[in-house]
C-alpha cells in the first residue's frame, strides 16, 4: 500500500526529506514536460541543496547527451552538474565500451539522434547511421549489402525515423547472428510539451516484429539494473537512504523498487490516479505518491 501525500500534511515531507540523503529524479514529467517547467520542479530542487542532499537526474530519454542536459537546466535556472545527469545515451555508450568491451575495429548502427552520437563518441565507441544525411531519406532504401564491420545495432528515440534506417538496422542484425542488439530504452510513450506521443519502445517494436521472437534486444535504462550500474560506478549512496522520484511505474518505480530504493511516484507524468485505483491497478506499488514534485516545497512551510 503507497503512503499517499497531500500538502494538507506538510510535516510529511519534511519527515521524507529527513530520511533521505539521495534523491534521484526521473525527468520527463516529472521535471518537465519538454522544454516546459513543472510548477515547483526549481524551488524544490534547492530546497534538497539547502538542506545537502545528494541529487541526482535519471534519465531514459536518449535524445540528449550529459552536455546537452546541462545545458538544458542552465537554460531553466536548474543547478545541475554534467556528473549528476545518467541518460540512457550516456548508460548504453558506457554498456559498450566497458561491459561489451566493444572491438575498436567494429561499428555501431545507430538509430537515434545526437545526443546518442555525442555519448558513443564520449566513449570512443565508433559509429554509422543516426543523423548521417543519408539515412535520412524518404526514398526507398537502395542495396544494403551485410556489413561485417557492423558489430551492434543500438536503437534509442529517433524522431526522423524511416524505412531505410530499419531496413539497415534489420540487415546487419538478420544477417549476422553476431551482431549485438541493444536499445537505450523501451518506453511505449512519451510525455511531450505537445501531449503523449510514441515513445522509444514504439521506434523498436517494428524491427523486434521483423525480426521476431528468437532477436530480442537488451533494454540498457530503468528499470534495468545497467542504468544502476553506471550510477554506481560514479557515485557511492546507500540504497537505504536513497529514493527514486518518477511519473512512470514500469520504469522508474520499477527501477528504484529493483535496485532496493525507496519510490515516490508524482501524478504530472504518464501514471495517472486510474492506473493506481482503477479497476485494474497496477502490480507494481510505489512506496510514495503525491500530485507534483511541487509538493515537496510544504516540506519548508511546515
Ligand atoms: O520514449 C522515451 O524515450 C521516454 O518516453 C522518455 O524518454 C522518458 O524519459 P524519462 O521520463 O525517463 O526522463
Ligand atoms: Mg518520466
Amino acid at each position: 500500500m503507497s503512503v499517499r501525500l497531500d500538502t494538507k500534511a506538510p510535516e510529511r515531507y519534511q519527515e521524507l526529506l529527513n530520511k533521505y540523503d539521495t534523491w534521484m529524479f526521473d525527468c520527463d514529467g516529472v521535471l518537465w514536460h519538454g522544454d516546459r517547467l513543472i510548477d515547483g520542479a526549481v524551488e524544490v530542487l534547492h530546497i534538497l541543496r539547502s538542506q545537502k542532499k545528494r541529487v541526482l537526474f535519471v534519465t531514459n530519454n536518449a535524445t540528449k547527451s550529459r552536455r546537452n542536459y546541462k545545458k538544458k537546466f542552465d537554460g531553466l535556472g536548474i543547478e545541475a552538474h554534467v556528473d549528476e545527469v545518467f541518460g540512457s545515451a550516456y548508460a548504453a555508450a558506457v554498456y559498450l565500451s566497458s561491459v561489451l568491451n566493444f572491438p575498436m575495429d567494429k561499428r555501431v548502427y545507430v538509430i537515434g539522434m545526437s545526443g546518442l552520437e555525442d555519448e558513443l563518441r564520449s566513449e570512443g565507441i565508433s559509429f554509422i547511421g543516426g543523423t548521417d544525411p543519408a539515412d535520412n531519406t524518404l526514398s526507398a532504401p537502395g542495396e544494403i549489402p551485410p556489413d561485417p564491420s557492423v558489430g551492434a545495432v543500438l536503437v534509442g528515440l529517433d524522431t526522423s525515423i524511416n524505412y531505410t534506417k530499419l531496413s539497415r538496422a534489420f540487415r546487419y542484425l538478420h544477417s549476422n547472428p553476431e551482431c549485438v542488439f541493444l536499445a537505450t530504452n523501451d518506453d511505449s510513450t512519451f510525455p511531450s510539451e505537445k501531449g503523449l506521443l510514441p515513445g522509444a519502445g514504439a521506434i523498436l517494436a517494428p524491427l523486434l516484429t521483423a525480426l521476431g521472437p528468437n532477436r530480442p534486444a537488451t533494454a540498457i535504462g530503468k528499470p534495468n539494473s545497467t542504468m544502476l550500474d553506471a550510477i554506481k560506478a560514479k557515485h557511492d549512496f546507500d540504497p537505504e537512504r536513497t529514493i527514486m522520484v518518477g511519473d512512470r511505474l514500469n520504469t522508474d518505480i520499477k527501477f528504484g523498487k529493483a535496485g532496493g530504493l525507496a519510490t515516490l511516484l508524482v501524478l504530472t507524468g504518464i501514471t495517472s490516479e486510474e492506473n493506481l485505483t482503477g479497476p485494474s491497478p497496477s502490480t507494481i506499488v510505489p512506496d510514495y505518491v503525491t500530485a507534483s514534485i511541487g509538493d515537496l516545497r510544504a516540506a519548508v512551510a511546515s
